[in-house]
């Protein structure tokens, strides 16, 4: 490959070294002169690209240059500079570039580099080049919206956004709007109706999973309504939303950060923000008939996630400890629940939910043009299937259904509940658990937590769908139940039919609550696409 042409080449001094430092369009690159060969530098960097003896730095991934004022502190940091203590080698003018350091466990940190020049004239050539490349960089925002949640997870996310975001964005450059959340909903409501969009390139949401999921409604619920379309209608084609959403990790879980950053640091998330990185994501629209209840990225779960959220919710004082707690309860109620899932399968042959791909940023399965339909081999599981359309159904009795959009890790479950799961493909994964033992449900829950196949029992099933319908028990219609009652007797359809008119009847099967994305469903039969 062609390497790019030089557009400065200068000797510098770094910590009192002489270096050869050049500036291409791709990469600031620095090396000892004359010690090509050797390896010297800074603090340790992962990746390729610090060759022995030298370190390059992509223009890309360069956050910021500033002209450096000696014996001052620099004026974004509070740190002060240091000064070459030996006369003949302090040079009076340098220039500081602030750039992503990658280190382990997909964490970014911000490093910096400062190199002194021999004349200011030089100093300003060099700090001018770099700005010129750094204002090719289109895709970076320039002015963003920000919006913080102060009670999300352990409280501090005006603190996280105060001490570790707001400094590097001012480094960077970029223009902020703050609106600290007065109240649930605030952001969404602000962003459906009164924010004046067009004056930012992105939205920036400090929080947790609920506060992204805020957001996210609010912007797709105004780009829908500017554009004319009814929501309501679960047929409708959506429209993209233009704006990106940042997302400052600052609550409990994190999941939705952590699934596409690939970790739940607050810094990471920030530069990731400056240096305009993006990743598409699937939105699935839940609707009720036709009533649009919300959209989901993340986990739609009915049974036991549906229950653990509801009880978590009345314990919202405890903070994140909340989860465990509803955790172990639900774990002991083992309830299960009875219904109808319909579903219509993803094109098998470009990916499915157990072929151990991890979607990553860039990833090649989310990058393909729309996938073609095409019937779905149906697994031997599936006890009833109907081939009209290509929806297949499968009625019983579950522990848990679950919809993951993504893989759903956390730090908790770093595979998440499903490790396949593509980010942008267009499709979820559709996980039922059907009745087990509680030894068994437990086996499968701690799956989740290690490298073992989650799906690897008989009582778990897994379809990659583009859409599902799920209706409970007592709400199925005559049909579906004639079907479930083949060879029962008739007093048992004429006890059912009462339990249907009369819910509150003991007898009928308790009815769980869809856990989307962390909010409560008000219903439990829904058709997702
Ligand atoms: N000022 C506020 N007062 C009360 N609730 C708020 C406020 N701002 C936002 N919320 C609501 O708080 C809920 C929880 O927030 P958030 O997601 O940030 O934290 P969390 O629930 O602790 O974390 P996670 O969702 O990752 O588990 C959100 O659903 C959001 O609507």
């Amino acid at each position: 490959m062609e390497r790019p042409p030089r557009l400065l080449c200068s000797e510098l001094r770094l910590q009192g070294r002489v270096c050869e430092v050049s500036l291409s369009g791709a990469a600031l690159c620095w090396r000892e002169a004359g010690q090509s060969g050797r390896r010297w530098g800074s603090a340790g960097v992962y990746g390729p690209l610090k060759a022995a003896g030298s370190h390059c730095v992509p223009v890309c991934e360069i956050i910021a240059v500033q002209e450096t004022e000696e014996d001052s502190p620099s004026t974004d940091v509070g740190k002060w500079q240091k000064v070459p203590q030996n006369p003949s080698s302090s040079n009076q003018h340098s220039f500081t570039v602030s750039y992503v350091e990658r280190t382990l466990k997909h964490r970014w940190r911000c490093s910096e580099v400062t190199l002194h020049c021999t004349d200011r004239k030089l100093c300003l050539q060099w700090v001018q080049a770099i700005r010129e490349q750094l204002a090719l960089l289109t895709i970076r925002p320039k002015r963003l919206l920000v919006y913080i949640n102060p009670y999300g997870g352990k409280q501090r996310g005006k603190r996280i956004y105060e001490q570790k975001v707001a400094p590097i964005f001012s480094r960077a450059s970029i223009s902020t709007d703050v609106i600290v959340t007065e109240r649930a909903n605030h952001a969404r409501d602000h962003l459906k109706t009164e924010a004046d969009l067009k004056k930012y390139d992105g939205v920036v949401c400090v929080g947790g999973d609920g506060m992204f999921s805020e957001i996210m409604h609010g912007l797709i619920s105004r780009t829908q309504c500017d554009a004319g379309v009814d929501q309501n209608r679960p047929d409708e084609e959506l429209i993209s939303c233009g704006l990106r959403i940042g997302i400052i990790p600052a609550g409990s879980t994190d999941c939705i950060c952590y699934a596409t950053v690939g970790s739940n640091d607050p810094v990471t998330s920030a530069l990731h923000i400056i240096v305009g990185d993006s990743q598409p994501m699937d939105v699935c629209s839940v609707h009720h008939h036709d009533t649009f209840l919300r959209y989901s990225v993340s986990l739609l779960g009915y049974g036991f996630y549906g229950d653990m959220l509801t009880d978590s919710e009345r314990k919202r004082w405890m903070g994140p400890a909340r989860y465990d707690i509803s955790g172990v309860k639900t774990f002991l109620s083992h309830r299960y629940y009875e219904g109808t899932i319909s579903f219509l399968p993803a094109d098998g042959t470009v990916s499915t939910p157990r072929d151990k791909i991890q979607c990553r940023s860039g990833c090649n399965i989310c990058q393909m043009p729309s996938l073609v339909e095409s019937t779905y081999k149906a697994e031997d599981s599936i006890s009833e299937a109907e081939t009209k359309d290509t929806w297949q159904v499968i009625r019983g009795k579950f522990l848990a259904i679950n919809a993951a959009c993504m893989s759903c890790a956390c730090p908790r479950s770093p595979k998440g509940l499903s490790p396949s799961a593509h980010l942008a493909d267009g499709t979820a994964d559709l996980i039922l658990v059907r009745k087990c033992s509680r030894i068994d449900f437990l086996r499968h829950l701690l799956r989740h937590t290690n490298k073992d196949d989650q799906f690897d029992h008989p009582f778990v099933e897994v379809y990659r769908v583009r859409q599902f319908r799920f209706t409970p028990r007592y709400q199925e219609t005559d049909s579906e139940l004639e079907l479930r009652e083949v060879g029962a007797g008739s007093s048992k359809h004429f006890f059912t039919q009462i339990c249907r008119e009369h819910p509150a009847c003991g007898c009928t099967p308790t009815q769980s609550s869809w856990n989307c994305d962390g909010e409560i469903l008000p219903h439990a039969a829904i058709q997702v696409r």
